[in-house]
């Protein structure tokens, strides 16, 4: 797999045609599926569950899955997601009573586990939790919706958990979600991510693989 991974949100696809707008995205260069589990009670939108996931596979899709719970409260639904064939599942601090029993749960149903940071979250959830961690997530908007702008603060965030993680000798991706598009992406990378999901920026575009080559370019310029 490629160091930077590119995870297309298919909250911004085509849910018509779910399965070929994913087909396409991955055949254009993404290195795996961003799904997006909204359920208008810890953001206010609704989205796609388990069955949506499953259909996936189904359908053929072999990249990796990665699920972000925006769900609360969120332990009953884990199974079900890893049963669908999430490869990774990702969920926030807020919506878990026992942030080390939710990532374990996860690690048991066999798939790798995260923590979600938003905007305004403090990172000192992180404490006491860095070994069970494959990957942290920082919101760079307000989870809910594609389409909205970067906040610049998600840069210093992102330096600060890049720290981190380089001092915990850890294997963790550092994922960075909302608003990430080709002109911003390399300094979101010098900023510590590796992982980069973007929804608008890609779906909104005829040609997806111009967007992930152009970001790929981009990505290698960073210092
Ligand atoms: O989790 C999300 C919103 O809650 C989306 O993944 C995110 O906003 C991506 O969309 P865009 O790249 O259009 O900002």
């Amino acid at each position: 797999m490629n160091e930077n991974w590119i995870a297309p949100s298919i909250l911004s696809a085509n849910f018509a045609k779910l399965g070929e707008d994913v087909d396409n995205v991955l055949k254009a260069g993404a290195d795996i599926v961003h799904f997006d589990v909204m359920d208008n009670h810890f953001v206010p939108n609704l989205t796609i569950g388990p069955l949506v996931c499953e259909a996936l596979r189904k359908h053929g899709v072999t990249a990796p899955i990665d699920v972000h719970l925006m769900v609360e409260p969120v332990d009953r639904i884990i199974p079900d997601f890893a049963k669908a064939g999430a490869s990774i599942i990702t969920f926030h601090p807020e919506a878990s009573v026992h942030i080390d029993r939710t990532l374990q749960l996860i690690k048991d149903c066999g798939c790798k586990a995260g923590l979600v940071f938003n905007p305004g979250t403090p990172l000192h959830h992180l404490d006491y939790v860095m070994d069970k961690l494959d990957m942290i997530l920082l919101m760079s908007v307000n989870p809910g919706f594609g389409g909205q702008s970067f906040i610049p603060s998600a840069l210093d965030k992102l330096r600060q958990v890049r720290k981190r993680i380089d001092d915990s000798g850890f294997d963790i991706r550092l994922e960075i979600d909302g608003g990430v598009k080709t002109d911003n992406i390399r300094a979101i990378k010098e900023a510590g991510a590796d992982t980069f999901v973007a929804g608008s920026a890609i779906f909104s575009q005829p040609d997806y693989k111009k967007v992930i080559d152009d970001m790929r370019a981009e990505l290698a310029k960073a210092g």
